[in-house]
């Protein structure tokens, strides 16, 4: 090297499919972070403590009254920092192709340049924290290790709270098992402490992935979505490569049992894009008397062909980042019973006595509020005391329906499988595919309005077929074809049926059509039930109908909800001019794709279109 050579900052070199040595790799990110202190987490109950107390120091999270809301805090973010970035975050797989058309492509040599740039002295005057976790119970044969270094405390304490942290997992990665190395920084260095904020975060944003070497780096947020990097990041994006590569399914569900008054149990996994129900139909209460559901995740599942035919399922998370507006006694009392300590709330509002409230809690908001930017605020503000988005972090042992075995690393048995969506017309309240392919054609055509959940205009139809739009590592119409194939793996008898929902259909003068919540059982029972006619190989209780098959009339218990005839047909009405314009609009979405769109959805677009033009 000359004198006169400038070190052009570079990330540490990971190549696929070869070990990467933990500590030459932390040595390697703290060479280009310049971090003021490097400490290895051990996920202990100390270790978290001593975090929130330095973080109440610094104003990151505020301790709301212990006797209202033991071992709480709130935290509020940056206003510009309250959701996840999908304009800022990148697939940087080898190819544009295999991002496909959907995901922001950037080639990796040109981003690993930019990010270099970006992260070269980030964590100067911070702590960089590295944590070691699992995703799945450590040492299930379908869980995955990873290893996230943040400079954000807030980040630290969700993760343990989100994930399996500790020195299992360590122990395994210094053993030599495969790890994904996720990088975050808040992007905001100090050159003293006093110039610190509670919320750290920059303007500039990346949130990307590099699916060849399973790499996450993050940058510039400490918003959930973006910054908690086994959550969205390494169990959705990277892990639908993994599974795409190893024959298994990473998906945007939750995962639930339900018992039937017989007792038997089913075990259903559903797939909504956000803010569009999973955390509450996996804690639904049903109103059906002698049915019960049980909790086993809200968000993720992961999905492996067993030896058996079937397919099996885990939650790879081990805590809930919730949807707090909406979270009300009368719509989820589980979730509220759940919240009731060692929460960690973030963008909801604060009452003058030191507890929390959001929009739904209570049916009347309290007459005086700080809402979730620190201003007064009273219900004539006109404006909402916390942010649409505002979430909640908790342990998942705390539900109150978490099912006894939801940690068994062999996972449950699927028996259906549901998709579902926002929409206020068309879709009805539910229908049950006639195949398989039939299936992975309705996962394949969500549409939904879009929810706060993500930056961009709330309300707007988007595509968002599985719900995984803004969550898979590679080209969707791979995806499709996936599933397709791991369709074929199951035996008939253990392949899952298929079934899509909508709970937000609404009449010509703009209410809900169908109550939802609770009442959401009623449709759980018919789907099991149908789950049972199709073993002993009827259809009964189901009519075939264009858009697939919907209950027999009198299938559907809507007694004592008090729907009138008319309501109960808007529910399941099928409007033939407007679903072939949604086949039209399918056709276009399904263009962008070209040549992987495999052939099994063309043919169902065609049937669809066929069945539609039959009286
Ligand atoms: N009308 C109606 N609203 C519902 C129903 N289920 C959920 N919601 C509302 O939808 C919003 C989001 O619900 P969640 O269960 O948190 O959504 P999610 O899919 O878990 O969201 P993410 O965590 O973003 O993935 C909340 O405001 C709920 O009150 C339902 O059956 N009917
Ligand atoms: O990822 C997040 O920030 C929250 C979430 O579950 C989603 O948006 O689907
Ligand atoms: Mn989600």
């Amino acid at each position: 090297m000359t004198a006169t050579s400038v070190r052009v900052p570079h990330l540490p070199t990971v190549e696929p499919g070869r070990p990467l040595d933990p500590y030459a790799w932390v040595e390697e990110v703290a060479a280009l972070t310049e971090p003021d202190a490097v400490v290895w987490c051990d996920g202990s109950d100390a270790e978290r403590d001593a975090l929130i107390a330095g973080m109440v120091r610094t104003g990151t999270l505020l301790p709301l009254d212990p006797e209202l809301r033991p071992r709480s805090y709130l935290a509020r973010s940056d206003p510009d920092d309250v959701a996840r970035v999908e304009s800022r975050t990148f697939i940087c797989s080898d190819t544009a192709d295999e991002a496909g058309p959907t995901n922001n492509w950037r080639e990796p040599a040109v981003m690993r340049a930019e990010l270099a740039g970006a992260f070269a002295g980030a964590m100067r005057g911070r702590t960089m924290y590295v944590v070691p976790f699992s995703m799945g119970p450590v040492g299930s044969p379908l869980a995955q290790l990873g290893i996230e270094i943040t400079d954000s405390p807030y980040v630290v304490v969700s993760m343990g709270v989100m994930t399996r942290v500790g020195t299992g997992a360590l122990d395994l990665i210094v053993a030599g098992a495969p790890y994904v190395p996720a990088v975050h920084s808040v992007g905001a260095p100090l050159t003293s402490s006093d110039e610190d904020v509670p919320w750290p975060c920059n303007r500039t944003k990346y949130i990307s992935h590099f699916p060849t070497t399973r790499e996450i780096w993050s940058y510039g947020s400490g918003y959930g979505g973006n910054a908690l990097l086994g959550k969205k990041c390494f169990a959705l994006r990277i892990a639908s490569v993994i599974g795409r590569d190893e024959g298994w399914l990473a998906e945007h569900m939750l995962l639930e049992r339900v018992t039937s008054p017989q007792g038997r149990r089913y075990h259903v996994a559903a797939a909504f894009p956000s803010a569009c129900g999973k955390t509450n139909f996996a804690m639904l209460a049903p109103t059906l008397p002698g049915w019960s559901v049980e909790t086993l995740g809200d968000d993720i599942a992961w999905l492996r062909p067993g030896d058996d035919g079937r397919l099996w399922a885990i939650n790879p998370e081990a805590g809930f980042f919730g949807v707090a507006p909406g979270t009300g006694v009368e719509t989820n009392p589980t979730a509220v019973a759940m919240l009731a300590s060692d929460v960690i709330f973030t963008n909801v509002a604060l009452t003058d006595d030191g507890d929390v409230w959001w929009e739904g809690l209570t049916p009347t908001a309290p007459e005086h509020l700080t809402d979730w930017t620190g201003q007064s605020w009273t219900p004539s503000s006109g404006r909402p005391a916390a942010h649409p988005n505002s979430r909640f972090t908790v342990a998942a042992a705390q539900c109150p329906t978490i099912a006894d075995s939801w940690e068994d690393g062999a996972g449950v048995p699927v028996d259906a499988i549901v998709f579902g969506g926002r929409r206020a017309t068309n879709v009805p309240l539910v229908t049950r595919a006639f195949d398989w392919q039939h299936g992975v054609f309705m996962g394949a055509t969500i549409a939904s309005e879009q929810t706060a959940a993500a930056e961009g205009t709330v309300g707007e139809l988007r595509r968002d077929p599985f719900a995984m739009l803004p969550f898979c590592g590679y080209d969707m119409a791979d995806h499709w074809a996936h599933w397709l194939r791991v369709g074929e793996t199951l035996s008939s008898a253990g392949r899952p049926l298929v079934f899509g929902v909508n709970w937000f259909r609404k009449s010509a003068s703009g209410s809900w059509l169908w109550p939802g919540f609770g009442e959401n059982s009623r449709v759980l029972a018919w789907i099991v039930g149908q789950v049972e006619a199709a073993r002993s190989g009827s259809d009964e209780g189901a009519v075939a109908g264009p858009v697939g098959l919907r209950p027999a009339p009198g299938a559907l218990d809507v007694s004592g909800l008090g729907l009138s005839d008319d309501d109960l047909a808007e529910l399941f009405a099928v409007d033939r001019a407007a679903w072939q314009a949604e086949a039209d609009r399918t056709e276009e979405f399904f263009a962008q794709f070209g040549d992987r769109l495999p052939a099994p959805l063309r043919t169902q677009l065609a049937a669809l279109r066929h069945r539609l033009t039959r009286p």
